[in-house]
């Protein structure tokens, strides 16, 4: 066995030992362990059994993580409220996701905690007013524009043709979020034109090759090796991703490490580029646009280098925090988006009505105003109704930083089996925030509440309120939705996701320049089998196509479309 593998192992043992010994300490009723190793089951089935979980034991339940871990398991609008925004310092993220987004991203704000957080939230919310969100509308347009070009390529004038869209929809939520975060033009549409860092960029996404979830292994040690090895931790990495070191895992770290140092050093020349032309504003456009493409300045990370330049002292970022930032977007705000927009666009294929009335309004529109931008209230319903059912994070999680007692709205039972309605936790306690559960309530969202039905948007117009009930309701930031979670580390970018996934949608299915929109429907088909889409549940959710006519695994989204003409 060689030196690293020794420490490996070493370290690994050091971990499990440390998970084992931990004493039974959360008093609440939940489900049995399924295996004595691996808690509850992670088959592909998690999506229903997470809902089920919820819906058996109530919205505060005890179920088991690895090697036995106990986790909170909670989805209560009170508790969430206490955990997210009343008394979020105290429920914060783990170190070992915190320490693993600082060495894959640098300091952004998914990598920091506590003061340096909020600074940066304070100098970053504003960056993502609504006013600098309609700014960026035309080029998020114009991609979705570009995004149907390509599209269109792929189809015949008359017949239906199948197409596997998930690729495209991945590459035009890459170009969206770099031009809208970065102004920098990724071309990931023009699929012959990727550069390197586009291809690296398009690696961290679910969709080629999920280098972070393969690499998931490592992340337990991250914290045991950056402490006890100090200064040496470097060279320990460095040992771990010799060449010649041959399983697929380390294949995958060294990849990941590549990906990395691409990102880094791309990330650094843009941010040098903008410092630029934002200093010598006399500087022509052309003059301006340097190895990536240049900037136009309506961008976010443009805004950001300008409003901290001209902030006070105590309230600025460091350039590292600047640069942290770049990267930590590109990734936030990428996979999630094409998952979500996947996910509509399934929806819209699987209700052919809804997808029917979507493009009677849309054509509508088009016929009375003309414009493309005006707002259309049922596409809005549909995107708000694919985002609360299927939340592209449906799970995530926090760790107590003391002990705490943590109120509920809706009594469930402990151990023994009594009516509880505040549970306490240890120090050091994980929390499993179940954002799915919570989207699926049906005391605040109704007995209709994991049914697809864009209409109850709509209806509010009518006295109701989606997401409230005899006044109860959740305190996400996005219409009582969890899907972007609430509080003080909520989704910064939740204006700039909606504004891209409805233009997306609704560019797919009613077009305002050539009034030849797309019409799709699940393809059934190839030797007698039907490829029936299932979501797998990981980090975001997947689509896959079953077995047999697919292989379970591979992300895809093979639709029907064909051209409709009026
Ligand atoms: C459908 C699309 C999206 C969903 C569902 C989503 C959801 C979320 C969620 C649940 C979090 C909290 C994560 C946690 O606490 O661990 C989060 C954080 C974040 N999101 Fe999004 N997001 C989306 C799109 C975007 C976009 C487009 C951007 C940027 C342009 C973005 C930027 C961020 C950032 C920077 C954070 C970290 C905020 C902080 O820690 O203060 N997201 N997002």
């Amino acid at each position: 066995m060689t030196l690293p593998q020794i420490i490996g192992y070493g370290l690994l043992t050091l971990a499990i030992w440390k998970l084992v010994r931990r004493r039974a300490t959360l008093n609440l009723a939940g489900p049995e362990k399924d295996h004595w190793l691996k808690g509850l089951p992670f088959s592909s089935m998690r999506f229903q059994r997470y809902l089920k979980i919820a819906a058996d034991y109530g919205k505060a339940v005890k179920i088991h993580g690895l090697f036995g871990q106990e986790l909170f398991y909670v989805s209560d609008p009170r508790a969430l409220h206490h955990i997210l925004v009343k008394e979020q310092h105290i429920f914060e993220e783990n170190n070992v996701f915190i320490l693993c987004n600082k060495l894959i991203f640098g300091e952004g704000l998914i990598s920091t905690l506590g003061e340096q957080h909020r600074k940066q939230r304070k100098m970053i919310n504003p960056v993502f007013s609504t006013s600098n969100m309609r700014q960026l509308l035309s080029i998020i347009h114009s991609i979705s524009q570009q995004l149907k070009s390509v599209l269109m390529a792929n189809l015949s004038a008359d017949s239906s043709a199948e197409l596997d869209v998930l690729p495209w929809l991945s590459r035009s939520a890459l170009d969206c979020v770099c031009e809208g975060v970065l102004g920098y033009h990724s071309n990931a549409l023009d699929a012959g034109n990727g550069n390197e860092y586009t291809e690296a960029l398009r690696m961290i996404g679910f969709v080629n090759f999920p280098y972070l979830t393969k690499t998931v292994v490592f992340r337990p040690l991250m914290p045991v090796v950056t402490r006890n090895l100090s200064l040496y931790w470097r060279k320990f990495v460095d040992c771990l991703t010799m060449s010649w070191l041959p399983t697929q895992t380390l294949r995958n770290f060294r990849e990941l490490r590549r990906i990395v140092e691409v990102m880094d050093s791309a990330s650094r020349t843009i941010f040098e580029e903008k410092k630029l032309a934002l200093e010598k504003p006399s500087l022509t456009p052309s003059q301006s646009n340097g190895t990536f493409g240049g900037t136009r300045e309506q961008d976010i990370m443009s805004i950001m280098i300008k409003s901290n330049a001209s902030s006070s002292e105590a309230d600025r970022l460091s350039d590292a925090e600047l640069l942290g930032q770049m990267n930590v977007m590109i990734f936030a705000g990428f996979e999630t988006t094409t998952a979500a927009v996947a996910r509509a666009l399934h929806m819209l294929a699987m209700h052919p009505h809804v997808q029917e009335q979507l493009r009677a309004e849309i054509c509508d529109a088009i016929a009375a105003y003309g414009a493309t931008d005006v707002d259309h209230s049922y596409a809005n319903a549909v995107v708000r109704e694919t985002l609360r059912l299927y939340p592209s994070i449906p799970i995530l999680g926090r760790t107590t930083t003391e002990a705490v007692s943590v109120p509920l709205q809706f009594p469930v039972r402990s151990t023994s089996g009594e009516e509880i309605s505040a549970v306490p936790l240890v120090k050091n306690q994980t929390i499993v925030v179940s954002v799915l559960a919570a989207n699926h309530n049906q005391a605040v969202w109704g007995e209709d509440a994991s049914e697809w039905k864009p209409e109850r948007w709509l209806n509010s117009s009518q006295g109701t309120t989606p997401g409230v009930k005899d006044g109860v309701k959740y305190p996400g930031v996005y219409s009582s939705m969890m899907t972007f979670l609430a509080g003080s580390r909520s989704c910064i970018g939740f204006k700039f996701a909606e504004m891209e996934i409805n233009l997306s949608a609704r560019g797919r299915v009613g077009d305002s320049s050539t009034r030849h929109p797309f019409r799709s429907s699940v393809r059934t088909g190839r030797g007698g089998n039907v490829k029936e889409v299932q979501w797998k549940m990981g980090i975001f959710f997947a689509p896959v196509v079953k077995q047999p006519a697919g292989d379970g695994e591979t992300p895809q989204l093979p639709l029907s479309m064909r051209l409709v003409r009026e």
